[in-house]
């Protein structure tokens, strides 16, 4: 079972070089072909990767270490496979997962549409205080562009979840997404005194708005 990112783990996670030992779990989820993988593979090692597209099965994980306020916060992040046929294997980690970063791909509606399937999915099987982020990926495919900002701004804002457009072909708000979901968490689980309150919703605003680069 994942540790929990609670008070308890708050008192032991601790270690006097300003590590956070215990790992955040974070899970990427949405339709097949949104970019959970390449989304992942941008934010651990800085590259896209192109070329055929091969679909996740089941689950896979990698670690990333990250420094937020200065500490260094240890990130499990968790991608699961879109397709249908693995969702009764995916619905059994909702329950360890301390965040998840909702996907859809901004050039194909339908995966916009099911957001509202995921939604109610992670209300059925995550834990009720989950951090939640709503990601439309592949905003370099300006030309293919479907689904407009406003549409996904509108549907976060209606389920009061945080909000940004990413591209893990150009790197577009890819960490910052991450390290958003990062520092929510530490903060959760750790308040110093005197630190003032993080507000997700607020540091999401420092979102880089456009494509990001390349043509696609
Ligand atoms: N242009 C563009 N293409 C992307 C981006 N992210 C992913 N892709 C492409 O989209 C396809 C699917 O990407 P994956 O990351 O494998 O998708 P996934 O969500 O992990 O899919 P499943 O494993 O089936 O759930 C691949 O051909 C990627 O190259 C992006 O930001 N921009």
């Amino acid at each position: 079972a994942a540790p929990a990112a609670g008070a308890a783990a708050a008192s032991q996670g601790w270690a006097a070089e300003g590590w956070w030992l215990l790992p955040l779990l974070v899970m990427l989820v949405g339709d097949s072909g949104v970019g959970k993988t390449c989304l992942l593979v941008r934010f651990k090692d800085g590259a896209f990767l192109a070329g055929s597209f091969i679909s996740t099965v089941g689950i896979d994980f990698r670690n990333k270490v990250l420094t937020v306020d200065g500490v260094k916060v240890k990130l499990q992040i968790w991608d699961t496979a879109g397709q249908e046929r693995f969702r009764s294997v995916t619905h059994a980690y909702y329950r360890d997962a301390h965040a998840l970063l909702l996907l859809y791909d901004v050039t194909n509606k339908a995966s916009f549409d099911n957001i509202q399937a995921w939604l109610t999915e992670i209300h059925e099987y995550a834990q009720r205080d989950v951090v939640l982020m709503l990601l439309g990926n592949k905003v370099d495919s300006a030309q293919d562009r479907v689904v407009k900002r406003e549409d996904g701004e509108k549907l976060a804002k209606e389920y009061g979840v945080p909000f940004m457009e990413t591209s893990a072909k150009s790197g577009l708000n890819v960490e910052l997404a991450f390290t958003a979901i990062a520092k929510e968490l530490k903060h959760r689980s750790m308040k110093l005194p005197n630190e003032p309150k993080f507000k997700l919703h607020d540091y999401v605003k420092k979102e880089v708005r456009g494509s990001g680069c390349c043509r696609s």
